[in-house]
This record gives C-alpha cells, structure tokens and sequence, in this order.
C-alpha cells in the first residue's frame, strides 16, 4: 500500500492519534517538521492553522493537503507522525518519508531566515523554556515592540504556542531578526544553561536526577506488575488501550479521551484543582494504565512538560510507619539524589508546574481521604497519609499536577470538591478484547480458537470486558478450551479456574483431575483464605514470609514479601476461607451481606469481624476504612457463587456437605432480605403516576450475588415481591456483567416494567445479555450507551417477539442507517408498538426511507424522535409521505436535522391531514419565512395541533414576531 493510500485508510485513526488528547500539541508539532522540510508552504501552513478553529477540522484540513499534495508528501507526514506519535498506527508500513527533523542537525548554511525555518522543530523546543529571555533581547535590539512581546506572551499560549508564535513574528521582521534569535539562542548553549526554564537555572544535579529518576521509573514501568510483580511479560507487549470517558457530563464529554488527555486541560471542570481522577472498577486497569503512562514519560515519548514524575503506590505508602517531610516522601519512597538533595528539593518547590505526581489505588490506603488537617509546609513532618492528603487537595506544593486512581466506591464528596477532573476507566472495548488475547497467544491460531470460545458464551465476553478477568481466560486458554460444554458463565467459576490453574502450574505432577485438587491443597487455600480476609479486614495486601509460613507447597523460598497478584484474587482467597473455615461464628456470612451502611453507625465494617480476626491485628481493624467495603462486596459475591449448589461437590471432601448446606441457605436469606429491604424502601407514586424504583447502591450488587447463585429458585423468590412499574438503573455503572446478571433476575417479574438504564456501558455485548428478560421490558432505555447496529439487531430480533415490548429510546449511541433496517421490519411487524427515539445517532436520508417504509404500513406508533440526525429535505420528504396518513403519531422531533424550507413544506402535508399530532420540534433545521409559510397555512385547518418548535431557524426578529401574531402555536 502507498503512503497516500495509507493515509486515506487511515483517517480515522491517524485523526484520532492526533486529536484524542484534547491537545494542539502533536498536530503543531508535525506541522513543524512539514515546513522546516519545506512540505508545506506558509501559504498552507497558515491554511491549517486557523486561530480558533476545533482541532479536529484543522487536522482534517491537514490530512487532505498532503493527500493532494501526493505519495511524497504522505510519507514526510507519516515520518513525522511516528515521530511525534511514535504509538499512533501499530502496524504502519515503512514510510517512504523524509529523515528526522526533530533532530538538530546544526547545519547553518544558507540565510538566517532560512535556517530558522529548517531548525524550527527544534527551535520551538529550546525556545519554549526561555521565552522571555528571547523576548528582552529582540525588545532591547529592537526588533521586537511591546505589543509584539505581548501578544507572544498571550496566557492563551502553551509554552511551545509561545515559542511558536515568536518565530513566527520574528519571520516577519526579516533577516537581522532572524539572526537575532538565532545568535540569542547560541550564545544562551555557551553559557551552558539549560533552555527549558524560564529564568531559572536548575541545580546542575538537577539534571543527573532527573536522569537517574527516569531510569527508575521506566525500570519500575517496563514488565507488567501481574503475578504479585513475578511475571515478565513486557508492557509493551501486552499493553492495550482501555476505555476511558469523562465522568462529568462535561462541554468535552464526546471527545475521545486518550492517556495523555488525562492529565491535558480537556474536560477540566475545577480549574482552582490540580488533582486528576482516574476511577474504575477493580481490575478495570487503573494500575495498568498509570504504569503505562511512567514508561511513556521515562521514555521522553508523553507527558513532556512534566521535568520529573513521581510515582508513588498507596499500598506501599501503608507500610511507611515514620512520620516524613514531603522531601523524605519523594526521596525516600522515589529515587534518592546522590547530592545536593536540598537545591534539588528547592527547585522543585520553585517550579511545581513541572512536577507531575501520581498515586495509585488511593482506596487502597488505610484511612479515608479527609480535608480536615492541613499542612502547608513542605519541610514540616506528618504521617504519611496526611502529606498525601494535602498533596491532593494543593495546600502543600500547590501547582503540581497529580494523577490518582481509585475504584469509584471509595471516593467520597469531600475528595470530589479537589478535583480538577475525573476520568473513568471503563475496560476493554469489543475491539480491546480482541486486541489483547492476540497480544497474549504468539500463536495466531490458539488466538482465534480462544476469541471464537469468547463469541460462543457472550457471558464470558461479557466478563472480559473487565481486564483483569481477560487476563484470567486468557492464562487459562488450557482449560477454557478444553471444558466443552461446562465453560464458565459466572465470576465464580472464573476464578476457580485460575485457581485451579495456580494449583496445577505449582506442582503439575501431583493430582489427577479435576475433583480432588482442592482437598490436596486444602491447607493451603485455608491459610491463604485466612490471611486473604483479615488483609481486607485491616487493608492489608502486602504479607510477609512469615505470615505464609504455614503454606508448604508454596514456592516462596527467595521472596520476602507476597501479594496476591490482584486484589480481586485476595477476595476470592477471602470467599474460600469464609466457606471452609469451621469458624463456629454463624453470623460471619450474615455480616458480609449486611447493608453496607455501617460505617454510618459510626461501627466499620470490621468491627463486626472482630470474632474472626486474631487478635494483634485488631488495632489495624479499628483504622479501617472505606476502602474495605468494594471488597467485602466482592468477597461476598464470591461466598454466593462458592456456595451456590453447582459448586457443591467441590467441597464433598473438605467440608461437611451439612455445613456447606447451610451456608448457602444463610446466603440465600440474606439476598432475600437484601432485596426486600430495598422494596421496601419504594416510595407509593404520586396519583397519576407509576410506581418508580430507582436503585440504591447495592441494589446491583444484590443481583449480581443471586445471579452467581445461579438458582432459579432464589432469582424468582427474590423478585415475585417486586412491584413497581417502572425501574431505573441510570448512572449506575451497568456494563454487559451487570447486563446478564439483570437479565438473569428480571425475567422473574410477575409484570412487564419500563427498563431505564440510561447513561451506562452496556455496549453491544451488554444488549445482548438483555435479551433474556426482554419479554417483561414494557420499554426499554438505553440512552447513551455505546451500542451499535449489531446491537441493535440482536434486541430487535427477539423484542419483535415480545409482547410486551412497546418503547424504545436510543439517543446518543453510535447507530447508523443500517439500524433502521430493523426497525423498518419491527414498525411492520408489530402494530402495538408505541415509542420510538433515535435522537443523535448518524441516521441519514437513507435510514430516513426505511423508516419511512415501515411506517407506511405500521398503525401505532405515537412518538417518534430523531433529533440531531442528518436526515435532510430527502429524509423529511419520506418520512413525511410516510406518515400523511398516521391516525396515531402524537410527537415527532426532527430537531437539528437540516431539513431547511423545502423538508418544512413537507411536513406541512402530515400537519393537514394527520388527525391525532400535537407536537412538531423543528428547532434549529435552517427553516426560513417560506417554510414556515407553508406549515401557518397548513396549521389553518388542523385544530388539534398543540405547538410547532421553531427556534433557531433561519427567521429575523420580525418575521417571527409577525408570524406568532398570525399563528399562535408557533414556538420561536
Ligand atoms: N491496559 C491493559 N493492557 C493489558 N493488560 C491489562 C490492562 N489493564 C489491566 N490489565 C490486566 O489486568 C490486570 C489488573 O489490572 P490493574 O491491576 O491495572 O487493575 P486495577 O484497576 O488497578 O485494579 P484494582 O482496583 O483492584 O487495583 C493487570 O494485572 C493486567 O494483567
């Protein structure tokens, strides 16, 4: 394939690579090396670069330049997108393109203007660190004139832009200018002071630490820390793209987010704060992703404005006893200087904005985050977690940038009012699964047998979406492809599989198969079980040696500290002791499932533990925080799927079946009255209205237990007490897991409900897990979710067979014309069907005619949306002749479709013929006087029309004045 072709079937993603952070920063960059290559002309380069133009259009603006320009100019572009986006194109072809030019080839032949041109890549770089000194000497010399500097100077301007826009200037003022700059530059290398700061000279050491903290930290980043850190696998090999989304519903919200534009301004919504939060599930890739970005930084390839980044572990920060100043913290717990610590500290203090922090697993810390002990001075002591509280909030080191993970459970209001944005780690895409079983089978062929064993139980897919569940199947391959046609559908069953896995891999030759390999190691599972869950209890993850001692057939010999290679293993390890143990406490499963409001009553969660928990680590109880309660729901879930009947005979030889018996029938109970509290906690509608419940925290949780259980039994007790009418689950974090384990519940309802799930991750895999209980879904809302036509075809599919199903609302998906297919097809199978919205999809005039076709032979529908579609005057005109004879529309929204007068015209025929509509939206559709003209004169003979939406349309003042007085029903 030729550059040029490579950059056509590449767009899209070459747009996103350069885009996706928010950030001007790669596009400018390349545009650099373009014109010191003298690929683009000024001419061009003043045609991409419009001043206040969005990013994307000049980007695109780009792409199709150098597409013209031919096959040369590809190739210089994409050589200069590796060097700028070295990630960008996995796979690309190699570029024919031109060499390097962010190298400094220090040739100085030729005029100065020229050579200013030829070095500007590099030129911007030296320049961004000593702007004002450059400005002085072009003032002093007089080529530069204070509105000059000032307008360099703009605070609009990033550091670079700054650099950019005085080179641009100084080109305009010829070539003593030129020369100027170039000789100020010179003679600032001679002196040997380094050009990246403004006004300051770092201590010399500054450099060599800087070098020395890099190295450490790409160290410390370069194998993935899987296997309590035991693994070697390279994170450049494994390494793959999460999903990330703003968590506030921010003017940037759309924006594909990519790592760098975590820590960019893109989405800030507090710009007093400097903390930036990345929250996601446990093993969504928190840990990952922040490891990724250390080794970007050490390697010079991201997060370039940052001099130093210190990485810190809030697990590893539990250990530290001492109270320490923040200088201790960095030095102690990063990389120590080997001299002149003091000046290297200052600088630091000096020049905040070029320090990035970051902490990992901050719910991971014993105590809560907390405003309440402030400490402002850097060289003052505390204890650990008071320094990383008021690091966070900015009351010590204000200016410098941190990036914290957390799982979202675990972060409270007060942390929320210091944030400067929250990001949320969703997981793998579809796509991200694909990409990292490929990543983790050299073998392509046992890749495609482990992807296709995914695509035949879609549950399991579903579990993969969660990475660290990927990782398990994938390790797993083995007996993933040989269990036919038990393979794993629950989370339970996953684990169990690695757990078994583990047990194999540690002494392949004892044991035969499958029954009998947890008897064999039942010590060990019972000791680990028991350290697992009084860790959690007292937010502990890191043992030592002798705390393992009692675990023989454990290869432990060399190391001094464990961990369990996740957390979500330690909790499994948890499950296992609360199942085994012969601990004569009964109330032990009763507890983990308590309401996990307790710390509420002032009690943490382990104080109802306490008679589990021996007794010198009561203290560490005591401390314990909100941390612990995502774990002891996920140890919890496990208990329900441990204990489920289909994992009985696993215990035959290791418990009393009596014992186990009863413990499942205690588990059973809980999630009961678990449920039946929330029941009862439904207010009684408003007259008129219907029964609503909107869900409480646990209330996924709770059936994320029953659907672990796997018992139909206790699905159908726990929900024939349900009565509401409609039951909404927005905002709840519902992705395709939380999807099957709903299904697996709700399709035990007595009557049909209204299923709202709005503003979630359900995704394709997530509509798909829906279809179980589609039958009982009345409506179903899935706005802003992720899903695509193939989604789509599958709910359709069996919602067309479904009675009950009336309504569906899709605003804000990824659907395009291929969706309204199936709808086409719904519209003139089902005449009951009552709701459809499409709103903000990409449906076209095309998607338009099919929808059209059904509705010309569908007799019930009431409500059709297709707000901010691109449907046009061709896609008006169908639907209109469509529904000119619907005796039963009500409301139709065509808003920001661009139908402009001629769609409007129409319109007009539904509005003169239609008997039962009474709400047109045509806001914002270019409609001008004449448009409107023809819906006033069809308005004339229709009296149940209630309003016609017409702002922003193409109306003066007057010409709406005057039409509202003549047709009252006109909104404008
Ligand atoms: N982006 C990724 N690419 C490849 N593998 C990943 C990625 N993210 C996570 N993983 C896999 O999933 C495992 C768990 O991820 P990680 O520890 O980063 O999750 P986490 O969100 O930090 O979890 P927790 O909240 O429990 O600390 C990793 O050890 C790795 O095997």
């Amino acid at each position: 394939m030729s550059d040029q072709d490579f950059v056509l079937k590449q767009r899209t993603e070459i747009l996103h690579a350069l885009c996706s952070s928010g950030s001007a920063e790669p596009l400018e960059k390349i545009l650099d090396i373009l014109l010191s290559q003298g690929e683009l002309t000024w001419e061009d380069y003043q045609n991409v670069q419009v001043p206040g133009r969005p990013l994307y259009t000049s980007a695109r603006q780009l792409l199709d330049l150098v597409y013209i320009k031919g096959v040369d100019a590809c190739g210089c572009f994409l050589s200069a997108l590796r060097e700028v986006k070295p990630e960008a194109l996995g796979a690309c072809p190699s570029f024919t393109g031109c060499s390097s030019a962010l190298e400094d080839t220090g040739e100085t032949q030729g005029s100065s203007a020229q050579n200013l041109l030829a070095q500007r890549p590099s030129l911007v770089n030296k320049l961004q660190g000593c702007i004002d000194g450059a400005l002085e000497a072009l003032l002093d010399s007089g080529y530069f004139t204070e509105s000059d500097c000032n307008e360099v100077r703009l605070p609009l301007h990033t550091p670079t832009q700054q650099a950019r826009c005085l080179l641009d200037h100084v080109r305009s003022k010829g070539e003593s200018a030129a020369t100027a700059v170039l000789q100020y530059l010179q003679q600032k290398e001679e002196c040997g002071s380094p050009t990246f700061l403004d006004n300051a000279t770092p201590p010399k050491e500054f450099l060599k630490y800087q070098k020395k903290l890099s190295s450490s930290v790409s160290a410390q980043s370069c194998f993935l820390s899987t296997y309590g850190r035991t693994s070697h696998m390279s994170l450049d090999d494994i390494y793959t793209e999460g999903h990330l989304e703003f968590a506030q519903d921010c003017a940037d919200a759309h924006v594909p987010l990519g790592l760098e534009g975590i820590v960019g301004k893109v989405g800030t919504i507090n710009e007093e704060a400097d903390t930036v939060l990345v929250s996601g599930e446990a093993g969504s890739g928190k840990s990952t992703l922040l490891q990724r970005l250390h080794l970007l930084w050490a390697r010079g390839v991201a997060l370039q404005d940052f001099l130093l980044l210190f990485p810190f572990s809030c697990r590893r920060l539990n250990s530290e006893e001492k109270e320490l100043s923040v200088q201790e913290l960095l030095f102690q717990h990063c990389c120590w200087p080997d001299r002149q610590q003091d000046e290297i500290f200052q600088f630091i203090l000096d020049h905040p904005h070029l320090i990035l922090f970051t902490f990992d697993g901050l719910d991971e810390l014993k105590q809560s985050f907390s405003d309440e002990h402030r400490l402002c001075c850097p060289t003052q002591r505390a204890p650990v977690h008071i320094l990383v509280f008021n690091l966070i909030q900015g009351s010590l080191m204000k200016g410098v940038r941190k990036v914290v993970t957390s799982r979202p459970e675990a972060v409270g209001p007060v942390l929320k009012k210091h944030l400067s944005k929250e990001v949320l780690l969703k997981g793998f895409s579809l796509d991200g699964i694909d990409c990292f079983v490929r990543k983790n089978h050299s073998d392509p062929a046992l890749a495609a047998k482990v992807l296709a064993s995914l695509q035949a139980n879609t549950a399991l897919l579903g579990l993969c979406h969660s990475p660290v569940l990927c990782w398990i199947v994938s390790q797993c391959h083995k007996e993933l492809l040989g269990c036919g046609e038990g393979s794993p559908q629950t989370i339970t069953d996953v684990y169990l599989m690695i757990l078994q896995h583990f047990f194999q891999h540690q002494s392949p030759l004892r044991n035969g198969k499958q029954a009998g390999w947890l008897e064999e190691h039942l010590e060990t599972v019972v000791h680990l079980g028991q350290l697992a869950f009084t860790g959690i209890l007292a937010t502990s993850y890191i043992f030592s040696v002798t705390d393992l001692e009692a675990s023989k057939d454990m290869s432990f010999t060399n190391r001094k500290q464990y961990e369990f290679p996740h957390m979500t293993i330690q909790c499994f390890f948890a499950a296992l002791y609360v199942v085994l143990s012969n601990n004569s406490d009964r109330s032990a499963i009763p507890k983990l499932f308590e309401p996990q409001d307790r710390e509420v009553n002032n009690e943490g969660p382990g104080v109802c533990f306490g008679v589990c928990v021996p007794p010198r680590n009561q203290q560490n109880v005591e401390d314990a925080s909100r941390a612990k309660t995502p774990n002891l729901q996920i140890t919890a879930t496990f208990v329900s799927g441990l204990l489920s009947k289909r994992h009985q005979n696993l215990w035959l030889h290791s418990c009393s079946s009596a014992v186990i018996c009863k413990k499942g029938q205690q588990v059973a109970r809980c999630l009961s009255k678990g449920m039946q509290k929330h029941f009862r906690s439904i207010p009684q509608p408003v007259q008129g209205e219907k029964k609503s419940m909107h869900a409480m925290p646990d209330f996924v949780w709770l059936i994320k237990c029953i659907y672990e259980m796997q018992e139909d039994r206790i699905a159908k007790d726990a929900m024939s007490k349900l009565e509401v009418d409609h039951l909404k689950l927005t905002y709840c974090n519902i992705g395709p897991v939380e999807c099957t384990a709903l299904a697996y519940v709700l399709q035990y309802l007595r009557n049909p409900v209204g299923l709202q799930l709005d503003n979630n991750s359900v995704g394709d895999v997530g509509a798909e897990q829906l279809l179980p209980c589609m039958h009982i879904c009345r409506s179903l809302y899935l706005r802003n979710n992720n899903i695509t036509d193939e989604g789509i075809r599958k709910l359709i599919a069996k919602g067309i067979d479904c009675e009950n199903f009336q309504k569906i609302a899709l605003f804000n998906n990824k659907l395009t014309d291929v969706c309204t297919q199936h709808f086409c097809h719904l519209l003139k199978t089902r005449q009951d069907f009552l709701s459809l919205r499409l709103g903000n999809n990409n449906i076209t005039a095309e998607g338009a005619q099919w929808l059209a076709e059904g509705l010309k032979s569908n007799h019930s529908l009431q409500f059709l949306g297709l707000w901010g579609n691109k449907i046009g005057d061709a896609g008006a005109k169908a639907l209109a002749s469509a529904l000119e004879n619907s005796k039963t529309l009500v409301w139709f929204s065509l808003v920001s479709n661009g139908i402009g007068s001629s769609g409007a015209q129409a319109l007009a025929n539904i509005i003169r013929k239609s008997p039962s509509l009474e709400e047109l939206w045509l806001t914002e559709n270019c409609i001008t006087k004449a448009g409107v003209e023809c819906l006033i004169q069809a308005l004339k003979r229709n009296t149940q029309m209630k309003s016609i939406w017409l702002r922003n349309n193409d109306l003066t003042l007057e010409e709406q004045e005057e039409m509202t007085k003549r047709e009252s029903r006109l909104v404008f």
